[in-house]
């Protein structure tokens, strides 16, 4: 579903953020990147959803590249970015129709999508509300809401969990799992590694811009925990 090929990044001025970056995300993979703070995570994210360019490597979505054939990439994925930026006049609802209309969702899946994940989030009483009068968490349940109605193939998230209270992420888990099982990938970053180790089949840990291990959680942790590897793994240069 998502293949980094040999992707390298170079922000202007900077030292390379990331380098010679390969990856697979299989159809049903709950793929967790963990890394140090400036590992290169958000980098890598922000080139697979085609916000950041970059010239060396190419990263495939569904079999099409990011650098040649974005629309098709974009309209297939889903990207929750660490904060989302979402539009504070508009109410919920509003937003979430809007999503709906760029992905072309019909009537009766939007819904029906709309109803299940504001009622699991329990947002939905505040749909007819102003953006700009939600908390935080409040706008990262909408932006995983207008993620989750175009049904994306591949959803890649930025930090997902921050913010969100307890039942939230509980409920975020869940649906994240449903979703993997129904044949969606999820590519996600994060720093909860209990987290990370319970809820992914796959685990990447980058350090310094380079992929230092990948593939299955239990293989990459063996018989240690995942944060007794990940702070091993770290500690070495
Ligand atoms: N716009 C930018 N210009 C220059 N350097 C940047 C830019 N964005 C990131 N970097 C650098 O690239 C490297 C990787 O940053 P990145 O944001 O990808 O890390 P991260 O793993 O997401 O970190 P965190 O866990 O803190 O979010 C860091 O050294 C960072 O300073």
């Amino acid at each position: 579903m998502l293949t980094i090929k040999h992707f390298t990044k170079s922000y202007k001025g900077g030292k390379k953020a990331v380098n010679d970056l390969n990856l697979v995300v299989e159809k049903g993979d709950i793929y967790g990147f963990i890394g140090h703070n400036g590992a290169g995570k958000t980098t890598t994210i922000r080139a697979v959803v085609g916000v950041l360019d970059f010239e060396e490597g190419d990263i495939e979505i569904g079999g099409h590249s990011i650098k040649k054939d974005p629309l098709a990439c974009k309209a297939i994925t889903a990207y929750i970015p660490d904060n989302p930026d979402l539009y504070d006049h508009l109410t919920g609802i509003q937003y979430l129709n809007f999503i709906g209309d760029l992905f072309s969702v019909s009537k009766a899946d939007r819904e029906s999508l709309i109803k299940k994940y504001g009622d699991e989030f329990e947002i939905t009483s505040h749909f007819g509300d102003l953006i700009s009068s939600y908390s935080h968490g409040m706008k990262q349940k909408l932006a995983i809401i207008s993620a989750l109605i175009h049904k994306p193939k591949l959803l890649v998230l930025d930090e997902p969990f921050v913010g969100l209270d307890p039942k939230a992420a509980h409920t975020l888990k869940k649906i994240m799992t449903e979703i993997c099982s129904q044949g969606s990938a999820i590519f996600f970053s994060t720093h909860v590694l209990d987290v990370a180790e319970k809820l992914c089949n796959k685990i990447a840990i980058i350090k310094a811009g380079e992929l230092i291990t990948h593939g299955k959680t239990e293989e990459v942790k063996g018989d240690s925990s995942l944060e007794d590897v990940f702070l091993e793994l770290i500690k070495h240069d």
